[in-house]
């Protein structure tokens, strides 16, 4: 049955109705406790929701919808091995790269756990072979420098996290990351590379991305070039694959290849040996508190009852405002420097997983799925996109993210980056009546000026948003942050009915992609491209 013939959602949709004549000012107003009714912590994530057009009736159809589409079993099969992932038939568990107990999982009848704890093992040594310096360089030098080359989730988690994490560094090597097949990174960061201290980790879990593979040619041919001999190899070049023939095919030594499994997603995998970056920037202990932060949230996640699970919560009032408030997208505002990433993360995150338009079935959805995701740190929004955010015609809901603490902290500062945080919460709920502004308006104005002039100025309000705060964004933290919208994306696929876990839309641009590069090769045109791809192609060719 599909989720818009189960009565919860049938409920809401009455519901959305009777809500649009309520705004929040009036239901803060009304409803002196509506906060703490709407707030929960769990793993130091503190989440105030209360800022969000949403009723106790909605709220409690929303828990009852989650329910009518099983996610609690759902969440079992997951954490359990099954294959959820059914297009590859492949299990889901990036879960199991943080469980730290003692219980097997099984896949395809082989216990998983003693392989998992084998590679956090070959982590933490390879980290402590170049931050001791007992991992040297062909020409007997310490090893200063990384270059961290991947793309997508091979990219995104280690540079976003180790990003994030910078207090953390333990500043014993310069992990530097190149993703793009664009020439100008890798050659702007070789550049700056002694090869004798340089060593380059390719993380390609296929190892057959034309970008993470064009890059690493490119840094080979650079190290050779600086006259290192061929046997330098294995000093100078890792890599970190679910397939390990075709690293070793690639020229990379066996003893420097770092397997991980085919069931960590692409986006899942900053957990796995893909993750090695981050604890290359900020030491094993750090990478293991980080795991334990995640570790943390799988565990209320799976315990914690739907109306009190954080996860459940934020995945909810995202069906809440996808499917019952027409929002096509949402928004992610770190107000946190060093968190300024983290829009871009869940973007893969989210848009990678729930980008998707038939259910489990092959059926086509008749309803919305993943959202559109994007943000910036704060305040730099403020003074950009929030405009449409506040005035626009139509509802983005935000989640604004802000550590209670900084290292380092100045307080006159910290106190601006919180006010302007909560400032913008507050504004975007209660926005500003006609009323309000015409009042505030100069008297010299005629009547006409007066109304024309306030009715630009009104701000609608009722425009909601999470608040999510912490102590202070530690590896623990930061582990659960990452789980938090980890699951709260798995819960929004569940009600969907959709396949979070495989990605064939990316499939087609990579195969005419590689029919354009042949073309510009050789000249001739594949024979089933358009005249405006042909017409782009003799462009290119005529401008080199
Ligand atoms: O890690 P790789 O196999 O090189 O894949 C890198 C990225 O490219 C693919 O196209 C997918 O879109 C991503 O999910 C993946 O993370």
């Amino acid at each position: 049955m599909s989720i818009t013939q189960t009565q919860p959602w049938q409920n809401l949709q009455a519901l959305a109705t009777k809500q649009a004549d309520v705004h929040m000012r009036d239901a803060f107003a009304t409803d002196p406790d509506r906060v703490k009714r709407f707030s929960q912590s769990a793993c130091g994530l503190h989440i105030d929701f209360s800022k969000n057009t949403i009723s106790d009736d909605i709220f409690a159809e929303l828990i009852a919808l989650a329910e009518s589409a099983d996610v609690a079993q759902k969440r079992t099969d997951m954490f359990t091995g099954s294959p959820i992932n059914h297009t590859e038939q492949r299990a889901v568990l990036h879960t199991a790269l943080r469980n730290f107990g003692t219980d097997p999982i099984y896949v395809n009848g082989k216990d998983i756990m003693p392989d998992v704890q084998a590679t956090r093992a070959k982590i933490k040594a390879f980290t402590e072979a170049l931050h001791s310096g007992e991992h040297k360089g062909y020409t007997g030098k310490t090893i200063t420098d990384v270059v961290s080359i991947g793309i997508g989730g091979s990219f995104l988690g280690p540079k976003i996290m180790s990003e994030a994490l910078l207090p953390y560094h333990q500043h014993k090597l310069n992990v530097h990351f190149v993703a793009n097949v664009d020439g100008c990174h890798i050659q702007d960061v070789l550049a700056q590379r002694d090869p004798e201290t340089t060593l380059v980790l390719m993380s390609s879990k296929s190892f057959g991305t034309q970008e993470t593979k064009q890059n690493t040619l490119t840094a080979k041919a650079w190290f050779l070039a600086s006259g290192a001999p061929q046997s330098a190899i294995a000093d100078h070049f890792a890599a970190i694959s679910s397939n390990v023939p075709a690293a070793v095919e690639f020229g990379m030594s066996p003893d420097r290849v770092i397997g991980m499994e085919d069931w960590v997603g692409g986006r899942y995998s900053l957990w796995s040996a893909i993750g090695l970056p981050i604890a290359l920037a900020i030491g094993y202990a750090n990478f293991e508190q980080l795991l334990k932060g995640a570790e943390a949230m799988d565990q209320h996640f799976q315990t914690a009852p739907l109306a009190e699970n954080l996860p459940a919560i934020l995945g909810l009032l995202g069906v809440w405002y996808r499917n019952f408030q027409d929002a096509q997208s949402h928004v992610l505002l770190p107000y946190y420097h060093y968190l300024r990433g983290f829009p871009a993360y869940v973007q893969q995150l989210d848009m990678e997983s729930n980008g998707k338009r038939n259910q489990h079935d092959g059926t086509a959805v008749d309803y919305a799925t993943g959202p559109i995701i994007f943000g910036s740190e704060g305040t730099n929004g403020q003074h950009s996109f929030h405009q449409l955010i506040h005035q626009g015609d139509t509802i983005i809901p935000a989640d604004f993210i802000l550590p209670l603490n900084v290292p380092n902290q100045d307080n006159t500062h910290h106190a601006m980056l919180a006010s302007n945080c909560f400032g913008q919460t507050q504004a975007l709920m209660q926005g500003k009546t006609f009323a309000e502004c015409r009042a505030e308006l100069p008297e010299g104005l005629s009547d006409v000026e007066k109304d024309t002039l306030a009715a630009h100025k009104v701000m609608p309000g009722n425009k909601p948003s999470n608040t999510i705060t912490f102590q202070t964004l530690d590896p623990f933290t930061l582990g659960a942050l990452v789980a938090l919208y980890e699951h709260k994306v798995f819960v929004q696929g569940v009600i969907w009915g959709v396949n979070s876990f495989d990605q064939w839309g990316v499939e087609l641009g990579k195969v005419l992609g590689n029919q354009v590069l042949d073309a510009i090769e050789t000249g001739t045109m594949h024979p089933a491209m358009d005249s405006s791809t042909q017409a782009l192609i003799e462009q290119f060719r005529t401008a080199q």
